[in-house]
């Protein structure tokens, strides 16, 4: 019986943590937007409490609760302390060095987008299990989410903000690990490459390759290359997309339906001149050596894409059956980008 009651409680813990997990974001999102690593950063020194308290932009009455959230923060490593006689002072770890507004990676832009309240009030979607409305994106905003993200200037300049400092990690990594997948090639359209951060990488590394950054008219207009070898051309990637050697797919098949998947496949490999290919950068689930930590983060990812477009992150049979099915021959993925997967895709 006693062993009973022990399991009962240990249920009863493991519901209560899940069901409070959303504290831990919304914590970090207000220590983000009070700027709490770039105020301990400026420092350049561990922080004490009571100076860090009175940097921030808070009413007096309030000081008290910063501890609380320094002290769950710092419980899940956004922060180490050091405690004296005095009092305990704060620094940062890797992760908030990360949520530097100045870092070149900052994931702050990300972390803005996924927890905009845009974005977050579709994920009560029990309802949209239950009738045939297209996503629970639309089925809360009567709009799909990119034709959302275009008609609201400060939504599409946070997501372009986000998806670019993504690219600019990425970049880095595909060109630094990867240089061989770009050799020989003589042209790359990279489709639904937003604002251009990755093509611009790709672009100054290899000047023999002339790249196109090929997006929706909205996205691209107004924007200009900055290398001889960068253009921008704004369309839609349902009806043609540029010839080129290559043709790259970054972030973009997780955003759609199998269908929808197989068409943009087919008009890539429609728009490959000679003996080019398709280089896809996504997500690959199921892949049995991973931590524990990047198993959720690709399921989070998996129910993010459900909940905003329908759609979904792909283990590798379901990649197979998308690529053989827009008629390609071959494949090859190699798994070292992090949570994202670089796959290779030949006619
Ligand atoms: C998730 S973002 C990826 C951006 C970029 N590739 C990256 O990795 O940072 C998807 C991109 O697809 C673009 N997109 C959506 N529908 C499109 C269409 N029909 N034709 C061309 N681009 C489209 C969006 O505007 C957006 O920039
Ligand atoms: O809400 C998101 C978040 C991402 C995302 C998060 C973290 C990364 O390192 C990269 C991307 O990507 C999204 C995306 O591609 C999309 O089309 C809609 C929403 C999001």
């Amino acid at each position: 019986m006693e062993g009973h009651s022990d399991k009962l409680l240990q249920a009863q813990t493991h519901i209560l943590h899940h069901t409070f997990s959303f504290i831990n974001s919304m914590s970090l999102k207000s220590a983000v937007d009070l700027c709490i690593p770039d105020v301990i950063h400026k420092y350049g020194q561990p922080m004490p409490l009571s100076v860090l308290i009175s940097s921030l932009p808070i009413h007096p009455s309030k000081s008290t609760f910063i501890y609380r959230l320094m002290r769950i923060l710092t419980h899940f490593g956004f922060f180490s302390q050091h405690k004296n006689e005095l009092e305990v002072s704060y620094e940062l770890t890797d992760a908030s060095r990360l949520l530097l507004k100045d870092h070149p990676f900052s994931v702050t832009p990300l972390m803005q987008l996924i927890l905009d309240p845009i974005l977050l009030r579709p994920h009560q979607y029990s309802n949209w299990l239950k009738n045939d409305d297209l996503t629970p994106f639309e089925m809360e905003h009567g709009v799909a989410f990119y034709d959302y993200v275009g008609q609201d200037p400060k939504l599409n300049d946070l997501f372009n903000d986000a998806m670019a400092s993504d690219a600019r990690l990425v970049s880095i990594m595909v060109i630094e690990k990867f240089e061989g997948v770009f050799k020989g090639l003589e042209s790359l359209v990279d489709v639904g490459g937003g604002t251009g951060t990755m093509a611009k990488a790709i672009a100054k590394s290899f000047p023999q390759l002339d790249c196109i950054v090929f997006d929706l008219p909205h996205v691209v207009a107004g924007l200009q290359g900055g290398y001889d070898n960068l253009k921008y051309v704004g369309g839609n990637m349902f009806e043609a997309i540029p010839p080129a050697n290559s043709i790259l797919l970054e972030w973009i098949l997780h955003n759609w339906n199998d269908e929808e998947c197989v068409q943009i496949l087919k008009k890539s490999k429609e728009a490959i001149t000679r003996e080019g290919k398709v280089i896809i950068i996504d997500m690959v689930m199921e892949n049995e050596k991973e931590d524990n930590e990047s198993i959720e983060t690709k399921l989070f990812f998996d129910l993010q894409m459900m909940v905003l477009f329908a759609a979904k992150e792909r283990n590798e049979n379901e990649w197979a059956k998308l690529i053989f099915s827009a008629g390609f021959t071959n494949y090859k993925i190699t798994p070292v980008l992090g949570l994202k997967s670089l796959i290779e895709v030949y006619p």
